[in-house]
């Protein structure tokens, strides 16, 4: 058995899809997002979400407005695809500098997305523009349908909805995010160089027993929800396999603490106070820490087509206590390993 090391020294990493919310939130999400990250991939699903060059700008002006002094935390804007969204607002979005991509949020799938969109053919000309421009376009892959069940929606999204834009765009660049299952594992390995995905560090620590056995653990609860503990393994052996087409993106979701601790609790995970901590677990786990640095600071990137970050950061073997609350914007929220220890901590 190979020792593992005890001292990690990567490249700084990147978050790929990172929820910072808005209003008094910003400044704690900001906080956590700006420890080490060089760039995050920030999600447009505000309220009202952000779906113009102009309401993302003003957002990354927020973000960059409450950065920690010295920051050099660089947030990459993203803009909320919608039934109406007009095919020159990318060109905008490409002609202003700071946006990359654009989400595609199925109306009614997850968290603030009842103003998605409600059949991807009236986003085609939109998605011409894109392809065209190179903007990536991110997906949250899952079917709406209340009668599909909530385990399916991926696998049913990837059958019937994925397959018909990849045909249709074959030179437009596709993440699809938060994969949860190894159907999903297996599409992005068997689609062309122009898709990708993103994992969760969440997706590849727990399944849903660990949600659900012995009593329901809402702070484990989020969209795409955690399946059985195959479609686990298949994500670990996936972000591990040192595949270009798998990379950093925590899906970090911050709910106040009262709006996960109730009979109807929303949708999310918080996992920014410890990301790439939490990844080093996941890799030490599989004997796999000599392929952390690509899954969290190559691979996206180079996917992006943007330049891997200058430095480094050093991970060192240490436990350390995580709180049992954060704060949230005056508020509070319960992160994953609330209360418990991670063993890895970036110097
Ligand atoms: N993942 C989640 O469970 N929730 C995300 C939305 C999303 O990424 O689907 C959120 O913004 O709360
Ligand atoms: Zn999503
Ligand atoms: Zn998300």
């Amino acid at each position: 058995m190979s020792t593992q090391p005890t001292s990690l020294t990567i490249t700084r990493p990147d978050d790929w899809h990172l929820h910072l919310r808005d209003g008094a939130q910003l400044s704690d999400t900001v906080r956590d997002a700006s420890r080490y990250l060089g760039r995050a991939l920030v999600m447009p699903n505000l309220l009202p979400p952000a779906t113009t060059t102009e309401l993302a700008l003003a957002y990354y002006d927020k973000i960059t407005a409450v950065r920690p002094d010295g920051s050099q935390f660089e947030p990459l804007m993203s803009l909320y695809l919608t039934d109406k969204t007009d095919p020159q607002e990318i060109r905008r979005a490409k002609a202003c500098g700071k946006i990359v991509a654009c989400k595609l949020y199925p109306a009614g799938a997850t968290t603030n997305s009842d103003s998605g969109v409600t059949d991807v053919k009236n986003i085609y000309a939109v998605l011409e523009v894109m392809q065209e421009l190179g903007i990536l376009l991110l997906v949250h892959g899952e079917v709406t349908d209340a009668n599909i069940d909530i385990f399916d929606r991926e696998k049913v999204f990837l059958e019937t909805i994925l397959p018909n834009v990849v045909r249709d765009f074959p030179d437009l660049k596709i993440v699809l995010e938060h994969i949860t299952t190894e159907h999903a594992v297996k599409f992005v390995e068997q689609a062309g160089d122009n898709v990708a995905a993103t994992i969760t560090v969440h997706h590849l620590l727990y399944n849903r027993n660990h949600m659900l056995v012995g009593g329901i653990r809402p702070h484990y609860y989020c969209l795409p929800i955690l399946k059985r503990n195959t479609h686990q393994q298949a994500l670990v052996k996936a972000a591990t396999s040192g595949s270009k087409k798998f990379f950093m993106g925590t899906d970090s979701a911050p709910h106040f603490k009262k709006n996960k601790e109730t009979a109807c609790g929303c949708a999310g995970a918080y996992t920014s106070h410890a990301a790439v901590e939490l990844y080093a677990e996941v890799f030490e786990e599989a004997g796999a820490l000599d392929k952390l640095e690509a899954f969290t600071s190559h691979n996206g990137p180079d996917f992006y087509g943007l330049p891997r970050n200058a430095d480094t950061i050093t991970l060192v073997k240490e436990t350390w206590s995580v709180p049992a609350t954060l704060p949230l914007g005056g508020e509070e929220l319960v992160p994953i390993r609330a209360g418990e220890t991670i063993s890895w901590m970036v110097k």
